[in-house]
Formats: structure tokens, C-alpha cells, sequence
């Protein structure tokens, strides 16, 4: 399997007029989950969506810095190519309404070429349910459509989604945001398999430093636009060394 790192140096991003990111740097490696973690408009979804270049559908914005995955200079070099590294879940469940579940998970796969046969298909639809911890619930239902899971379900479909096409490199925006409790635990049990068991690089945008604390390895954390503290999570939640991220954590900003 190819092992893909995230570097980003020195990024900066303007909407209009707006200074919305501020020499933002960090490295997210392999095999790892990275948290980037901050309130409520410090910017951490436009540094997702930086990463695989879903800023450009934001006319107004204006980007410096640079960003890299491996070789590949995600600035500069065509957006889909840089789509097919990255997988990306959002915080609202999107499976595509009018498809089975089946269908939802098979669609990229199929579109990729990375099944020869069906079996091979079903193999993939398989691997990917059980990865997002959705299988045992849908397996005998798998001609259903997403109307008919519940929210959580729904979330965990789009995270099988994502997960079929095997990305190197897991994006997810705050993906437990409106998920009940029990797919929370089932969605951050997948997030750290997946980066574990595949060596993929996860970067997954939260704003509670429980989930951080729960899941990541390493935290970017991030206010108004610059970034406070980065370094290892235990650190960063038991010996914070910045006034701002103790109040965070403490939950006062
Ligand atoms: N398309 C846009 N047009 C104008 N301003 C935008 C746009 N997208 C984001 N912004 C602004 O950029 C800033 C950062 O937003 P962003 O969504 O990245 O923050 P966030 O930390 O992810 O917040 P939240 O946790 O609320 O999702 C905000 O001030 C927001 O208003």
C-alpha cells in the first residue's frame, strides 16, 4: 500500500477580504489521526477543504503557502487528481438519495475500475460496511435506501462511501457533529482502524477536545485562523501550554 503524508507550509487563505487562515503549518502522517481542533469559525473546515482543493469552488478565495501529499502539489496540480488520494466525509450525511446501499458503496469502486467482477464488487461493499461498523445492521438489507437508516446510519453509509475507494488520505469535517452516541463510538472506532489497519493519513475537523482526546494522535489547534499549539494529543490535553487552549479545553472560549 502507498503511504501518502500531508505537509503544509505556511498556508494562508483569504475569502474577499477576509485574512481567514494565518501561516497555518503541520505534517499529518501515515498510519495517524490528526485533530484540528479550535471554536466555531477559526477556520478549520477551509483548512480541510484546502487539501483537496474543494476551495476552488469558492471563487473568492485566494490561497498561499504550500500544500503537499507526498509529490504531489495539491496547489498546483489538477484537483481530481488530488480527489482520488482523498476521501472526505461531511458533517451532514450525503449518500446519494435515489441509490441502494449497496449501490452507494459500489458506485465509486465500479467507477474506478477497481473491481474485475462482482464478487470482487460484493468483496469491496463488504470491507467497506464492516470498516464504517455498519455491515452487521444493513447486510440483509442491502436493496434499502439510505431514507430508510437512521441518521447515524446514514453517516456511517457515507463514511463506507469514502472508505471503498480506499483513500490514502481520510478527510472528515466534523462528522459526529449531529450523530446520536452509540454511531459516534462506532464512527470513531472506524476513523482509528481505518488510519491503523490501512496506514492511511486521517485529519478529521472537531470542535470538542473530548473527541480529539478520544481519537488522535496529534492536534493542530487552531484559533482564528493561526495555529495556538500542534504537538502530540496527550500533551496538548494534559500540559497545554498556551492560555488559549487551557480555556478551550475548559470549555471558556
Ligand atoms: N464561502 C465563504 N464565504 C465567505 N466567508 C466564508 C466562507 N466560508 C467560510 N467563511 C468564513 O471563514 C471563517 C472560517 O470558517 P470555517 O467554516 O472554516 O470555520 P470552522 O472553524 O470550520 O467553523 P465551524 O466549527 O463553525 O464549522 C468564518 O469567518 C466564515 O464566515
Amino acid at each position: 500500500m502507498k503511504l501518502m503524508d500531508v505537509r503544509v507550509t505556511g498556508l494562508n487563505v483569504w475569502i474577499g477580504d477576509k485574512h481567514i487562515l494565518k501561516g497555518i503549518s503541520f505534517k499529518a502522517h501515515p498510519g495517524t489521526v490528526t485533530a484540528i481542533m479550535g471554536p466555531s469559525g477559526s477556520g478549520k473546515s477551509t483548512l480541510i477543504r484546502v487539501i483537496n482543493r474543494l476551495i476552488d469552488l469558492i471563487p473568492e478565495a485566494r490561497v498561499t503557502g504550500e500544500v503537499w501529499i507526498n509529490n504531489m502539489n495539491v496547489l498546483k496540480e489538477d484537483p481530481y487528481v488530488i480527489r482520488r488520494y482523498t476521501g472526505m466525509v461531511f458533517q451532514e450525511p450525503n449518500p446519494f438519495p435515489h441509490m441502494t446501499i449497496y449501490e452507494n458503496v459500489a458506485i465509486g469502486p465500479r467507477l474506478h475500475g477497481l473491481a474485475k467482477s462482482k464478487k470482487e464488487l460484493d468483496k469491496i461493499v463488504e470491507w467497506a460496511l464492516k470498516m464504517a461498523h455498519l455491515w452487521d445492521e444493513v447486510k440483509d438489507r442491502l436493496n434499502d435506501y439510505p431514507h430508510q437508516l437512521s441518521g447515524g446510519q446514514r453517516q456511517r453509509l457515507s463514511l463506507a462511501r469514502a472508505l471503498a475507494l480506499k483513500p490514502r488520505v481520510l478527510l472528515l469535517d466534523e462528522p459526529t457533529a449531529n450523530i446520536d452516541p452509540v454511531s459516534t463510538v462506532k464512527i470513531e472506532k472506524s476513523i482509528v482502524e481505518y488510519a491503523s489497519e490501512e496506514m492511511a493519513t486521517v485529519i478529521i475537523v472537531t470542535h470538542t477536545p473530548q473527541q480529539a482526546a478520544r481519537i488522535s494522535d496529534q492536534i493542530l489547534f487552531i484559533y482564528e485562523g493561526r495555529v495556538i499549539e500542534y504537538g502530540p494529543t496527550k500533551e496538548i490535553v494534559l500540559r497545554p501550554r498556551h492560555e488559549l487552549t487551557k480555556k478551550f479545553l475548559g470549555g471558556e472560549v
